[in-house]
C-alpha cells in the first residue's frame, strides 16, 4: 500500500514551462484572445498539472462517493435522519440517484467507498468497503477522529484514486454522502480560512432558521473545545481534520492527494469537498494545481473555501446536493477546455489573419 507520506512526497507543483507553452498556443489559436474566457485558464492548467503542452483529454472520468456518519447528528443539525446515508449507498448502487443520471450523461463511472457509515453494508459490485469506523464522535464535544483514524481515511481516498486510475481513469471527480456532513464542512471551512462560524455555516440539505443558529452555535462550541479557535494554521493540518472533520472529508482528502500524485486532475465537487481540499492543500499546497473547481455550491462555506484555494468555479446552478453531481457537470467543460488545445487550428495553419496593430 502507498502511505500518506509516499504519496505527498510524490506531489509536484505545475510545470511553468508547459503552462507558458500552453498560454501561448492559446494565443495562436483561430480566436480573438482571452475568448474562451475561464476554460483558457483550465486548459493553462491542466497543462501546467500534466507537465505537458496540449495537456491530455482528461477523459473519462471516474467519480467515487465517500459515505460516512457524524457524531454531530446528534446535535439536531439536519432534518434528516442519519440512516439516509446508508439508504442512500443503497440508491447509488442500484442506480438510482441524481449522481448516477449525471454519471451516465458524461459517461463516467461510479464507485461508493463506505468509509465510516453507521451501519455494515452488504457487499455490492460498485461498493468498496474502506470502514475506519462507525461513524465519527461528536465533533462540538472532543476531536471527531483520532489522528491514526484521520490517516487510515486519507490512505483509504488514496487507494482508490490510484485504483481507479490503474483502471484507465484519467479524470477523478470527488463525491460524498453523509448526512450532517455540511457541519463537519463549515467547521473545516472555519479552522483552515479563520472565517468566523457564522460567515461559514449554511442551511446544509435545507434546515430552518432555529437550526441554522443551532448549527452555527455547535461550529463555534467546536471550534473552542478543540482549541481550533486560535487563527487559522495555528494547529497542524492532520490535527485539524481529525478534530472537526468526517470520515469521508478525509478521504476525500486523500482522493485529491492521491490523483495528484499521479498528475490526474482532480474536480471537486461542494463544500464537503471543497472543506477536504482545505486540508489536502495545507498537507500537500501543491495538490492544489492539480484540482478544477466543478462548481459553487449554495453553501456559505464553500465559496470562501474555493477562494482561500484560489480555484474559480466552472458551473453555478445553486446547486446544493453534493454526491459529485456539480463535479461531474463540469467533466464535459473541463474536457471541452483541453480538446480546443488539440483540434483548433492556428493562424498560420488555418491562413486567417491576425487582429491589425
Ligand atoms: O455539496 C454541497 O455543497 C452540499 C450542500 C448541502 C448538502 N449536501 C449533502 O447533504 C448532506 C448533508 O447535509 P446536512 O444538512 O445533513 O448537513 C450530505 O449528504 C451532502 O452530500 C451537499
Ligand atoms: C435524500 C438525500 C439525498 C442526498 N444526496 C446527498 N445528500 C443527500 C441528502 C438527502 C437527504
Amino acid at each position: 500500500m502507498i502511505t500518506l507520506e509516499q504519496t505527498i512526497a510524490a506531489i509536484l507543483p505545475c510545470d511553468p514551462g508547459a503552462a507558458a507553452e500552453a498560454r501561448a498556443h492559446q494565443d495562436r489559436l483561430t480566436k480573438p484572445r482571452g475568448a474562451l474566457g475561464a476554460l483558457e485558464e483550465v486548459a493553462v492548467r491542466l497543462a501546467g498539472a500534466a507537465a505537458v503542452s496540449p495537456p491530455p483529454i482528461p477523459a473519462p472520468a471516474a467519480l467515487a462517493i465517500f459515505a460516512a456518519d457524524h457524531g454531530v447528528h446528534a446535535q439536531g443539525v439536519s432534518p434528516w435522519p442519519q440512516e439516509v446515508t446508508q439508504q442512500m449507498v443503497g440508491n447509488f448502487l442500484a442506480g438510482g440517484a441524481v449522481a448516477n443520471a449525471f454519471a451516465a450523461q458524461v459517461g463516467a463511472t461510479v464507485r461508493v467507498v463506505d468509509v465510516g457509515v453507521a451501519a455494515d453494508l452488504p457487499p455490492a459490485p460498485g461498493l468498496t468497503v474502506s470502514k475506519v469506523a462507525y461513524g465519527t464522535a461528536d465533533l462540538s464535544r472532543g476531536p471527531a477522529m483520532t489522528v491514526e483514524q484521520a490517516v487510515a481515511a486519507l490512505e483509504a481516498g488514496i487507494a482508490v484514486a490510484r485504483e481507479l486510475v490503474e483502471q484507465g481513469a484519467r479524470c477523478l471527480v470527488t463525491g460524498d454522502m453523509g448526512i450532517a456532513n455540511t457541519t463537519a464542512s463549515a467547521a473545516l471551512v472555519s479552522a483552515f480560512t479563520g472565517r468566523d462560524a457564522a460567515e461559514v455555516t449554511g442551511r446544509g440539505t435545507g434546515v430552518d432558521d432555529e437550526t441554522l443558529a443551532r448549527k452555527v452555535e455547535v461550529v463555534r462550541r467546536a471550534l473552542r473545545v478543540n482549541g481550533l479557535d486560535g487563527g487559522a494554521g495555528a494547529v497542524p493540518a492532520l490535527e485539524t481534520l481529525a478534530a472537526v472533520g468526517g470520515l469521508e472529508h478525509a478521504a476525500i482528502a486523500g482522493f485529491v492527494l492521491g490523483g495528484a500524485s499521479l498528475r490526474v486532475p482532480v474536480i471537486l465537487d461542494g463544500v464537503i469537498a471543497g472543506s477536504a481540499a482545505l486540508a489536502a492543500a495545507a498537507l500537500a499546497p501543491a495538490a492544489v494545481d492539480h484540482c478544477v473547481a466543478g462548481h459553487r455550491s449554495a453553501e456559505p462555506g464553500h465559496a470562501l473555501a474555493l477562494a482561500h484555494l484560489g480555484l474559480r468555479p466552472l458551473v453555478e446552478l445553486e446547486l446544493r446536493l453534493g454526491e459529485g453531481t456539480g463535479g461531474l457537470l463540469a467533466h464535459p467543460l473541463v474536457c471541452a477546455a483541453a480538446r480546443v488545445m488539440h483540434e483548433v487550428a492556428t493562424f498560420d495553419s488555418a491562413g486567417v489573419s491576425e487582429k491589425e496593430a
